[in-house]
């Protein structure tokens, strides 16, 4: 069961319901398609497996691939060339079917040069006959043909999953593809698409023209978008007015999310619309769900932002963005968010060797179910084990955005490059920590009393864990210090806190009704993995941690 449950981790992507468990990570596996409904379809074999294509060769690895189907931009902001970059940073191959040659800088759009229809079919059936990508994302599609020719073209060589970022109007506000194509949008390609990323501009267009100001607004627009056909619906906020932070609304035909990052204070968006949409296809090609194919893909944009906040290229005021951070240094660990404590899964020998299941799967079924974070708290296995397995969860967390901890063990962090460490008061001190770990590494600190959490303020730590909140076999000898303990904790800390001790699915929502601010969220062991299936009890978990946020607003 233990097995099962891991491996619907990657369970395919473009139905709507997990149904076959498949895998469909790079490298390993050849996979055979047929035409049923609109996509491709994956074979899995009776034990789990793949089926395997005669034609495919056992010996050639398999390479995660997207098809862009988008306009040249000559400044490389945005367009095919924002698209390549995005998908190499990501580590997805990229082919490009070229729809339109623009002459375009940081200035804004100089002329644009429509590629005659008959030639867009011919890159498409050269591209896709021959070497069949995984997923399809669209960006600038200038004319009704063109958008016909691809529709077609899909309906020939189906793929896994199509992106469509519904590309109108350039950020310097020039028109790309006019009013005319709206109707073979709606029609055609919207309804065969498994996510479409309008921003605000183009959600109005696609909708006859609405005035979008709120994020209510954003969220109606989602739902009326859906209705058009598209399983799943992104309407991007960068250009919403007076908003602090850069949110995205999500839609899945039931399910609202709100994807939010700060706003990043640049003139170099320009090119972010594609980015996210190219990432999203490329997160999508290595595997994940759509979910947190965007939330990954969100992340990943933010990133790039940052980055390239102060990046001068171009004497314009609408700058590129430099992609291929991960080149130029250590900067490409993201800055550690508070909200990744939200769920905070720590693992366990004890519990992982009692239900058979190794450390990678115990990991891989939690971020399935919703895990925000990781800590490996294995304290029986040999070092030489911990270490492979926590460069095993890391290759894993990475794809899934998920900051992955180690508990106590600063060896094993610095090796397998973790995200960071989360240590006891009777470990090395933080700030001896801090020292070896560097600034880009997350620290955690258990404390439970206001002295500690002032001491790892000191220290710093990045976040505290304060409990035992409630009694814990996990920890032997743990005092525990009861809701009142974390409250004063969490009243004095200057830092973030995640609550720790005994809490699982009967009493997450009292802790989280706390109703302190700087109380992120809560870190469990037995609750996840004390449990048959790991995957299903994360994922409950995580309902009512949302539901007792809702309650508390
Ligand atoms: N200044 C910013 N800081 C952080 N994220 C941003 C910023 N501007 C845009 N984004 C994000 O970039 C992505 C693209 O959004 P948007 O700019 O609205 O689309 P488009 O480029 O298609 O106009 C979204 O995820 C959005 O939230
Ligand atoms: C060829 C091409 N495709 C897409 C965009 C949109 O990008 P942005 O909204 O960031 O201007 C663009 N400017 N040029
Ligand atoms: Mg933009």
């Amino acid at each position: 069961m233990a097995h099962l449950c891991s491996q619907v981790l990657s369970t395919s992507f473009f139905t709507p319901k997990p149904q076959i468990p498949v895998l469909l990570s790079p490298g390993v596996a050849c996979v055979k398609s047929f035409h049923q409904y609109r996509f491709l379809h994956i074979k899995a074999m009776q034990d789990g497996k793949f089926a395997t294509p005669t034609s495919c060769d056992e010996s050639k690895v398999r390479v995660p691939h997207v098809l862009t189907v988008a306009g040249s931009d000559s400044g490389a902001g945005a367009g095919i060339q924002a698209d390549i970059k995005a998908c190499a940073a990501r580590g997805v191959y990229c082919s490009t079917v070229i729809t339109a040659v623009t002459a375009q800088n940081t200035v804004g759009v100089q002329g644009v040069n429509i590629v005659p229809e008959d030639f867009v079919a011919e890159q498409l059936r050269s591209v896709l006959s021959d070497m069949p990508p995984n997923v399809v994302k669209t960006g600038m599609l200038p004319s009704t043909g063109i958008v016909k020719t691809l529709c077609q073209s899909l309906k020939e060589f189906p793929v896994q999953a199509l992106v469509v970022d519904p590309v109108m109007v350039s950020t310097s506000g020039h028109t790309l593809a006019g009013p005319s194509i709206l109707d073979s949008f709606r029609e055609e390609l919207l309804p065969m698409a498994d996510i479409v990323t309008p921003n605000l501009k183009e959600a109005s267009a696609l909708l006859g023209g609405v005035p979008l100001e709120t994020i209510a607004d954003m969220r109606s627009a989602a739902k009326a978008i859906h209705d058009i056909g598209p399983r799943n619906v992104l309407v991007k906020g960068g250009d919403l007015p007076a908003s602090l932070d850069a949110v995205d609304v999500f839609y899945d035909g039931n399910d609202f999310y709100e994807f939010r990052s700060s706003r990043i204070m640049t003139p170099n968006t320009h090119g972010t619309g594609c980015t996210l949409a190219s990432s999203v296809a490329a997160e999508l090609a290595k595997g994940s769900q759509m979910l947190s194919a965007v939330k990954v893909a969100k992340r990943y944009v933010e990133a790039v932002l940052s980055y390239s906040k102060n990046i001068a290229i171009g004497g314009g005021c609408q700058g590129p963005m430099d992609h291929l951070l991960k080149l130029k240094s250590n900067v490409q660990r993201r800055r550690f968010d508070p909200c990744d404590l939200f769920l905070y899964a720590v693992t366990d020998s004890r519990m992982n060797k009692k239900w058979g299941r190794s450390i990678v799967d115990a990991v891989k079924a939690a971020i399935e179910g919703g895990a925000s974070i990781i800590q490996l708290r294995e304290k029986e296995v040999e070092t030489g084990d911990f270490l492979e397995a926590a460069k095993a969860c890391l290759k894993i967390c990475r794809v899934h955005g998920v900051p992955l901890l180690i508990n106590d063990r600063i060896d094993v962090a610095l090796a397998s490059d973790a995200d960071g460490v989360h240590i006891g008061q009777s470990d090395m001190p933080a700030h001896v920590a801090r020292a070896l770990l560097g600034s880009d590494k997350i620290i955690g600190v258990s404390c439970k009393t206001p002295e500690h959490a002032q001491q790892a303020w000191i220290d710093g730590a990045d976040y505290i864990g304060s409990g035992g909140v409630y009694p814990t076999n996990t920890k032997e000898n743990n005092k525990t210090i009861g809701l009142d303990g974390l409250k004063t904790v969490c009243v004095s800390s200057k830092l973030p806190v995640v609550a720790i001790g005994g809490i699982g699915m009967s009493n997450a929502q009292a802790v989280m009704q706390l109703g302190v601010p700087n109380l992120k969220g809560v870190a469990v062991v037995s609750a996840l993995f004390d449990r048959e299936c790991v995957m299903t009890e994360t994922r409950k978990l995580l309902e009512v941690l949302k539901e007792s946020t809702k309650i508390a607003k």
